[in-house]
């Protein structure tokens, strides 16, 4: 059995307290950017959202890390920002950004989980996040990066966010067991009744759309090899609604930030038309106890754990393990 030994939680707080400082220590901040690959770029598009949402004054924008580098945008300099994702640490496209971020300028911050890997050597500032067995919830990626962006809009606007976010992040310990267990009957059913499905559909919108992208690319089509595409649930009406059918297989989110009644138009007219849709309420995660303030930003928290659970009961009825692939880390690429 490999063990993950993942970085004492004292000493990732010491990290993002000094990568928090670098940015505040900018003399003039205007972009932030993310970017990354997969699994780790969709951990970047909630974030994306939390700055477009409530900054006054930065523009912030998330890149597949190989478009990244190939825009070559002039935009990406001094004044900006560029947060980078790897959990390997070695994904050649993030690397690659994160050395052409910093030969622009920029100021790099890479999360990973392999402290001293090629991303964790190409960036400024490192936070090394925990994964695997011992984890704390409080202490994903997820979770720290959330953390750093209220920290950065409040040290740049002085808005409020951070303690909010932090009160919120470090209540996740308590609150995920509890989630788990609350769907696991759901999942272990919907696993077993969709284990023969070929294709399901995921559907989000707003800070939300990064869990459903996730679910779709890495958990069914990577890791079940199953076929899927994340719909946002704004873009649904203008093409995809058509392959709407009674038995074709849909998730649809519902989300508590700005966006959820665009999901709710999308998933009233789903559920009208289809018998087969898996609807996950974020209503039901048991968040009243956050700050109304930062209760839509911190839902896709959860909304990525319960997914999971989800995903780990299909791979169990399907006797797929979600650890196989056929082309990836196995031959070049
Ligand atoms: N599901 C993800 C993939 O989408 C990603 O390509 C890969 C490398 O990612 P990372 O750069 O985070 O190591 O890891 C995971 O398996």
């Amino acid at each position: 059995m490999t063990v993950t030994v993942s970085t004492e939680s004292s000493v990732i707080d010491q990290q993002l307290a000094e990568a928090r400082a670098a940015i505040a220590a900018l003399p003039t901040l205007e972009r932030v950017f993310f970017t990354a690959c997969g699994g780790s770029y969709a951990v970047m598009m909630p974030n994306e959202y939390f700055v477009s949402s409530r900054s006054t004054s930065l523009e912030t924008a998330a890149f597949n890390a190989a478009e990244f580098t190939a825009r070559a945008s002039r935009r990406v300099n001094s004044q900006s920002v560029v947060i980078l994702c790897s959990h390997s640490g070695t994904t050649p496209e993030t690397v690659e950004a994160a050395r052409h971020a910093r030969a622009a300028g920029a100021l790099t911050v890479a999360f990973t989980h392999e402290l001293g890997s090629p991303l964790a050597e190409a960036a400024e500032y490192v936070i090394a996040y925990q994964h695997g067995e011992g984890k704390s919830e409080a202490y994903v990626a997820p979770s720290l990066m959330l953390r750093l962006v209220a920290g950065l809009l409040d040290d740049h606007e002085g808005s409020t966010h951070g303690a909010a976010v932090d009160a919120a992040v470090a209540s996740l310990p308590s609150v995920v067991p509890a989630v788990k267990a609350k769907y696991a009957d759901a999942a272990d059913a919907w696993g077993f009744s969709y284990r023969r499905e070929e294709l399901i559909y995921t559907m989000a919108s707003g800070s939300n759309y990064g869990p459903a992208y996730s679910f779709a690319i890495c958990l069914l089509q990577e890791m079940q090899w199953v076929h899927s595409a994340a719909i946002h649930a704004g873009e649904y009406f203008h093409g995809p609604f058509e392959i709407t059918d009674v038995d074709v297989p849909f998730i649809a989110l519902l989300g508590l930030d700005e966006t959820r009644a665009i999901e709710e138009r999308a998933v009233k007219f789903l559920t009208a038309h289809s018998e087969r849709t898996l609807v996950i309420d974020a209503k039901d995660f048991g968040l009243d106890h956050l700050d109304e303030s930062v209760r839509g930003i911190a839902a896709h928290l959860i909304f990525g754990v319960v997914l999971r659970t989800f995903a780990d009961a299909l791979a169990d009825h399907r006797g797929h393990p979600l650890s196989v692939r056929r082309y990836m880390w196995r031959m070049d690429y």
